[in-house]
């Protein structure tokens, strides 16, 4: 008998859902790239490689068969954003399934949403998109927080998934806003790199607060041009992801930024970690789907010359507070 749920991906991300959803008993099936980590997990009941020091469930079973956790009713998709499209064209047929995905990124060459990666890859499958503030690491030690469940089948889809991902410590909040959902978790990443510069360079509180609340105009502009909703980008997985990255250097792209910020190339940077900081994929991608769609998205321009290392961190923010004066509000 297949689980009743499978998380593809065994990154710190899918680990700690894995987790969340193991509670009770309940069998899951994850997926591991990594064949050491298949081993790793069902005898040691650890993922070294990206979640070190968790101790896993009994009842999460590893495989690295991608057709046999497939077979799953619930399959939560949790591979880096630009390795969706692959993920998912490897996968069986899962017409009829709830795909949950959980990557925070646009795909770069095709500018495409997660949404979108999935809706043209597997037609047939029931999409929702899981995010919010949820540092791995936390979640798998059961610390609490929420999150938006965006459903694209509505309410009738949210009554199969809540009770699967609600746990004591692990709140979804119920939305049918699937493009705000993906923005939010998007957006956020390459704005925790320009808040970790901020922070790289010591230019003070004052400055992270005014990038974040600026950074959100941005996101708040881009995501209205692409449909998503102003409530959904206020929410958990808009505001309450960004701010939770924007603050500390547990975030791989606030860190990557923070990084940038003290002088350091973030090839050198990236070169030196086996874990992904979404942030530097989506930021070029972003910036070409706003100029494409008349948004000014101007901190995010100022990372992208950041990540290619075409400017000395000062004075691109130089360049950022040089900008002319304009009214706080508009696009
Ligand atoms: N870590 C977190 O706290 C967290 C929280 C919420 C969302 N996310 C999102 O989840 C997604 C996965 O991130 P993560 O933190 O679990 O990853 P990670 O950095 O911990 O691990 C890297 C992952 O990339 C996978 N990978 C590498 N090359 C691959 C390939 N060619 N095909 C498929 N997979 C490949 C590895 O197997 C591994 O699962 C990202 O979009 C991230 O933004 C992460
Ligand atoms: O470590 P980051 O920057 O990838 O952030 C992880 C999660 O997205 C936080 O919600």
């Amino acid at each position: 008998m297949s689980a009743a749920v499978a998380v593809v991906g065994a990154g710190a991300w899918g680990t700690a859902l894995a987790q969340v959803l193991a509670r009770d008993g309940r069998e899951v099936v994850l997926w591991a790239r990594e064949a050491e980590l298949v081993g790793a997990i069902n005898d040691d009941r650890r993922n070294p490689l990206f979640l070190p020091g968790i101790e896993l469930a009994p009842s999460i079973r590893a495989t690295g068969d991608l057709a046999e956790a497939a077979t799953a009713p619930v399959i939560l998709l949790v591979t880096p954003a630009q390795h969706l499209s692959a993920t998912i064209a490897a996968l069986p047929d899962v017409a009829g399934r709830d795909l949950v995905l959980c990557a925070k990124g646009i795909e770069a060459g095709t500018l495409r949403l997660m949404g979108e990666v999935a809706r043209d890859g597997a037609p047939g499958a029931a999409l929702a998109v899981l995010s919010g503030p949820t540092f791995a690491a936390e979640v798998a030690t059961g610390l609490p927080t929420a999150v938006t469940l965006a459903c694209s089948g509505g309410e009738k889809q949210w009554d199969r998934l809540a009770p699967l991902v609600a746990g004591p410590a692990f709140r979804p909040y119920y939305s049918d806003d699937i493009v705000g959902a993906e923005i939010g978790g998007a957006v956020k990443n390459v704005l925790a790199i320009a808040c970790g510069v901020v922070d790289g360079l010591q230019l003070g509180q004052n400055a992270r607060a005014a990038l974040i609340s600026r950074g959100f105009a941005e996101m708040l502009r881009f995501g209205l041009a692409m449909g998503a909703r102003a409530e959904t980008l206020a929410g958990l997985s808009g505001l309450g992801d960004l701010v939770l990255t924007c603050s500390s250097v547990a975030s791989r792209n606030y860190s990557l930024g923070k990084a940038l910020g003290e002088g350091q190339s973030a090839d050198a940077v990236l070169a030196a970690r086996n874990s992904v900081a979404e942030g530097a994929h989506t930021a070029p991608v972003l910036a070409s789907l706003a100029a494409a769609k008349g948004v000014a998205m101007p901190i995010v321009a100022a990372v992208v010359t950041l990540l290619d290392g075409g400017a000395p961190a000062r004075e691109v923010v130089a360049w950022l507070l040089a900008r002319p004066l304009r009214a706080e509000q508009g696009g």
